[in-house]
């Protein structure tokens, strides 16, 4: 049987805005195994966003628990938090987050001055194919070599959870499927656990695990017996 890596009990997450609160998540269960991907769907203020941030100790919870391989995370101090994303947790975001003033292997090495135990930057970036393009900047790159490139950030760090905000947003359809490639080959060949959040349905395909969620609340989890490839889905 697959092995969990992190599963939320009755996870609440509560705004207040004066009297009333309202609930970007509520009561949600789930369990997300080792080197599974998992596409989180929902439309717009659904609580996706909530749910990534949840997952990568960005955000606290209001009450429920997550164990990250069985530990309870939710009890965990600033520093403990910290610790936790640091070792663990790689993000890709939509609009890449590069530092404008380094180059793709700078964006890269900078990963080395903060973790230990890295990837070597070259290695990285020609896992992502991007060896021609390790001196050039963030502004003279496309959308899809700084995705790459971001990518490549979060390998290095060979984080256990990566997870991926809308990382296909800004691309066009057919460097948002190169992109997609990459996060299949980050799980399946090398066994990380992807999480992605988007409000693109078509992605639903490429997933081991769909995780459906609207207005605060998981509406359904589905397992995909025979995920597809990125070249056969269409959006
Ligand atoms: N800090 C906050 N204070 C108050 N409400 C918040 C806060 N953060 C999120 N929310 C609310 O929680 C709900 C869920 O937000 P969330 O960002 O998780 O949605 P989402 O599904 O990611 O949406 P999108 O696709 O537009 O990014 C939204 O209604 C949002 O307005």
């Amino acid at each position: 049987m697959d092995k969990t890596l992190i599963e939320f009990e009755h996870v609440t997450k509560e705004y207040q805005s004066g009297e009333r609160s309202f609930y970007a998540l509520k009561d949600a269960n789930l369990n997300i195994c080792e080197g599974e991907l998992v596409v989180i769907l929902g439309p717009s203020g659904a609580g996706k966003s909530t749910l990534l941030n949840l997952l990568g100790g960005m955000d606290t919870v209001t009450s429920g628990s997550i164990l990250f391989e069985g530990e309870d995370i939710t009890g965990y101090t600033d520093d403990a938090l910290t610790d936790y994303r640091a070792r663990n947790v790689g993000v890709v975001f939509q609009f890449y987050n590069l530092i404008p003033t380094l180059t793709a292997y700078e964006n890269v090495a900078l990963m080395r001055e903060l973790e230990e135990d890295t990837m070597d930057p070259l290695e990285a970036l020609g896992a992502v194919g991007l060896s021609e393009h390790i001196h050039q900047f963030p502004s003279q790159m496309s959308g899809g070599e700084q995705q790459r490139t971001s990518i490549a950030r979060a390998l290095a760090k060979k984080p256990k959870l990566l997870l991926c905000d809308e990382p296909t947003g800004a691309l066009d359809t057919e460097t948002g499927r190169e992109v997609l490639k990459l996060l299949i080959w980050m799980s399946r060949v090398k066994k990380r656990t992807v999480v992605m959040v988007t409000h693109n349905s078509s992605f639903a395909g490429i997933a081991d695990k769909v995780i459906r969620v609207r207005n605060g609340q998981i509406q359904e989890i589905i397992v995909n017996a025979e995920p597809k490839s990125a070249d056969e889905v269409s959006w």
